[in-house]
């Protein structure tokens, strides 16, 4: 519904990011934030409260991922995702994505399962797990094309996290700001093991966002050894 009050300014962030879309998509993102408003103000779902700020710090920060990677049908993972970001947002723009979303606290789960029943959409998981213990699964281990993952751990943690679930040549998409240089560094024994090799350091522009935004790809070029991910806590404890 063009009518409705935020419906310009996410129309216009998604030009300036060059990305398509449909009507549709965007009433849809106004009912997600519609419905974290109000469950945030129960759950304390994200920090954030005010309308604006959500769109610019949430939406398009989330969003600036599409601006860069063109997207197939593919296998998709957000790991600790919170209230969605950036799996939900991606999902809502790319319905044709098989996504799950991941987190280990269960209101932000819950959260998100309504939100998808409420937006009726399909190819959607919503998973209660820690990272560590999903990708010991071997329904889940190295099954995915794309991992993302932001707000969550510095790179060395993160990639223990998210390196184990990648497929053979798939990638992981860190959603970084500029400290990501000083994470990179610490973080060359933990990719050398895992598998991963830095492959591109990405700055992007999301609309109306003062602060530099930076996504950082992995490229996953050999198998993880079986003993990795260690057991959970560990990868934060102790980053290798
Ligand atoms: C700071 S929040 C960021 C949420 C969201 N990605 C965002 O950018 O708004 C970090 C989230 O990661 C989740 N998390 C942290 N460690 C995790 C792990 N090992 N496995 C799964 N989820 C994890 C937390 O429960 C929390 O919801």
């Amino acid at each position: 519904m063009k009518s409705n009050k935020f419906y310009s300014r996410i129309a216009a962030g998604l030009e300036a990011m060059n990305i398509e879309y449909q009507e549709y998509m965007i009433d849809q993102l106004q009912d997600y934030l519609k419905f974290l408003k109000e469950e945030n103000k129960k759950y304390n779902l994200t920090a954030l409260d005010e309308p604006d700020e959500i769109i610019t710090k949430h939406f398009f920060d989330s969003l600036s991922f599409l601006s860069k990677f063109n997207l197939k049908q593919e296998k998709f993972i957000d790991i600790g995702t919170g209230a969605g970001f950036p799996g939900m947002v991606i999902k809502i723009f790319k319905p044709g994505l098989d996504m799950i979303l991941l987190d280990s606290l269960a209101k932000r789960v819950n959260f998100l399962k309504k939100l998808s029943t409420r937006l009726g959409l399909k190819k959607l998981e919503v998973v209660h797990a820690r990272a560590e213990d999903l990708a010991r699964d071997k329904i889940y281990r190295e099954g995915f094309d794309w991992v993302v993952a932001r707000a969550v751990a510095p790179v060395n943690t993160l990639s223990e996290y998210t390196l184990p679930l990648v497929r053979l040549n798939g990638k992981a998409v860190f959603f970084k700001g500029p400290g990501y240089k000083e994470e990179l560094q610490e973080a060359q024994n933990a990719l050398a093991i895992l598998g991963g090799r830095l492959k591109d350091t990405i700055k992007v522009k999301v609309p109306d966002l003062k602060g530099e935004r930076y996504l950082v790809l992995i490229e996953k070029d050999s198998s993880t050894p079986e003993k990795y991910p260690r057991r959970a806590g560990i990868p934060k404890k102790r980053p290798l």
